[in-house]
């Protein structure tokens, strides 16, 4: 196997390799925004673009239109499918990624442009960098090194590249239903590399948490209200709203929504002794968010309540003032954004049910004469894997091969919402073979990907697929 060859290529592709990221970083494809619907649709172009010019077979795949809460509706970013190589004798890999981001703004505190890449120091700033147009890019760059090389592919490369992972893979579960006997019929593994390590040791992903995404609103009077003029007479939404939020969740994290806490399985011993035995330092953890204080102190359970607990976040409040000023008014109607990160044992749509009927409970004891409307608007699944299967036993291999170490086992405490449907649709094995690093700030200001884990990744997917393609085909 010619990694040396296909390590020394990639070395010196590596300041076009940036350069590309600068360009797809430069696009705004964030999904959470209707108005930059085209920045999305133009990322999938570029996409699908770039994979045709390595004579991939790509298609954009039609996934239908978004209902959006207001009654209208907008065509969904098409999906990139390509594929490279259709050699029967060898294994087919599928890898899934997205290029759609999260909003990100200047003003939001960060210290360079969102959407212009910047390099310091070898830290690759940028909205989705990391978070996933890199990885992307790196599984693209793998597929070149290999051609650029005139080196046999080792297994046969599928891509289903997307625009909607951010807002839940909206029309890809049917996408994935309707070409489960087309296109992932000969597809034996799928591939996401949609996460980050742990700490600076490599990792493999056998876990994610889903996550169920609500909105609760509060209408009250007929438009905003004067607070001198009117409060005191008037029952105010916002504060309906924050008396029910503050109901979610005890100081110490507790959830305390009935059904949630009971559904989830307890710690066995065995995990217990995993989590035990991984490397985390929990001191650098805590500097690196800037806290002084986590919610439990012992590396185990921190661990535990990352990966396989749930828990519950409060987001943000639509139609509550925000700006920087002193605005005295009674805000007449507020939409709470909250979400809970469920687990293996709790269904979106049993979920649903406990938190709507809990907050209508919580409500009606208020005697408000407010209305309440609950609307769970994302029900992503959590996923596990098997890790003795020989896709795992193959990345052990390949991050052996690149970073000479053994890499971490992991669990994410985020949410890839397809996963699940991959498995329990197309019935294949998956991995997740992360190369972000643990303090990438995915979501967050400064979101950066480190030109290190994007080069040596990719020679890690490099390896992995040689790797792959030495499974035993039965
Ligand atoms: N890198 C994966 C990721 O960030 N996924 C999102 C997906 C999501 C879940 N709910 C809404 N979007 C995440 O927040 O985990
Ligand atoms: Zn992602
Ligand atoms: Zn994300």
């Amino acid at each position: 196997f010619q990694l040396d060859e296909l390590t020394k290529y990639i070395d010196s592709h590596q300041e076009e390799y940036v350069q590309t990221l600068r360009e797809w970083v430069a696009v705004e494809s964030d999904s959470s925004d209707v108005l930059k619907r085209s920045e999305v649709e133009r990322m999938m172009n570029i996409t699908a673009e770039k994979l045709k010019a390595m004579g991939g077979n790509v298609e954009l795949v039609d996934i239908g239109i978004q209902e959006l809460p207001w009654g209208k509706t907008i065509p969904l970013p098409k999906v990139v499918t390509a594929q490279f190589g259709s050699d029967p004798a060898k294994h087919t890999v599928c890898v899934y990624g997205h290029v759609d981001v999260q909003p990100a703004k200047k003003e939001d505190g960060w210290a360079t442009e969102p959407y212009n890449l910047t390099d310091i120091n070898g830290n690759l700033y940028g909205r989705g960098a990391s978070d996933n147009k890199a990885p992307v890019l790196a599984w693209i760059h793998t597929v070149q090194a290999y051609q650029a090389l005139d080196i046999e592919l080792p297994v046969n490369v599928k891509f289903v590249i997307e625009g909607m992972e951010e807002t839940g893979s909206n029309g890809l579960d049917a996408m994935i239903v309707s070409q489960n006997d087309t296109f992932f019929a000969d597809v034996d593994y799928i591939i996401i590399s949609d996460c980050g390590w742990l700490s600076r040791r490599p990792a493999l992903t056998y876990g994610t948490r889903g996550n169920c995404y609500f909105f609760a609103e509060v209408e009250g009077p007929k438009q905003d209200l004067h607070s001198g003029v009117y409060g005191g007479t008037v029952i105010e939404p916002m504060t309906d709203l924050i008396g029910i939020l503050d109901t979610l969740i005890s100081p110490s994290g507790k959830i305390l929504i009935p059904g949630i806490q009971e559904a989830v399985s307890p710690l066995s011993d065995e995990e217990w002794k995993m989590y035990q035995d991984i490397e985390f330092d929990v001191e650098n953890y805590k500097r690196k968010m800037g806290v002084n204080r986590l919610m439990y102190s012992s590396k185990v359970d921190l661990l535990a309540h990352r990966w396989r607990y749930p828990t519950v976040s409060i987001h943000g409040i639509e139609g509550a003032f925000s700006a920087p000023g002193t605005k005295t008014v009674i805000p007449a109607k507020v939409i709470a954004k909250f979400s809970i990160r469920q687990v293996p044992n709790m269904e979106p749509a049993i979920v649903e049910k406990q938190v709507t009927d809990y907050l209508h409970a919580v409500f009606g004891r208020r005697k408000s004469p407010n209305k309440l409307k609950v609307t769970m608007v994302i029900g992503a699944k959590p996923w596990l894997a098997d890790t003795q299967h020989p896709l795992y036993e193959a990345g052990r291999e390949a991050v052996k091969k690149v970073f000479k170490v053994d890499p971490d086992m992991i669990r994410e405490g985020g949410t890839i919402p397809i996963a699940k449907t991959f498995q329990d649709v197309t019935r294949k094995s998956i991995i997740m073979l992360p190369i972000g690093a643990f303090d990438d700030g995915l979501h967050s200001q400064n979101e950066k990907m480190n030109r290190y884990n994007y080069i040596e990744g990719t020679k890690l997917f490099v390896a992995y697929l040689h790797e792959v393609g030495l499974i035993k085909k039965y």
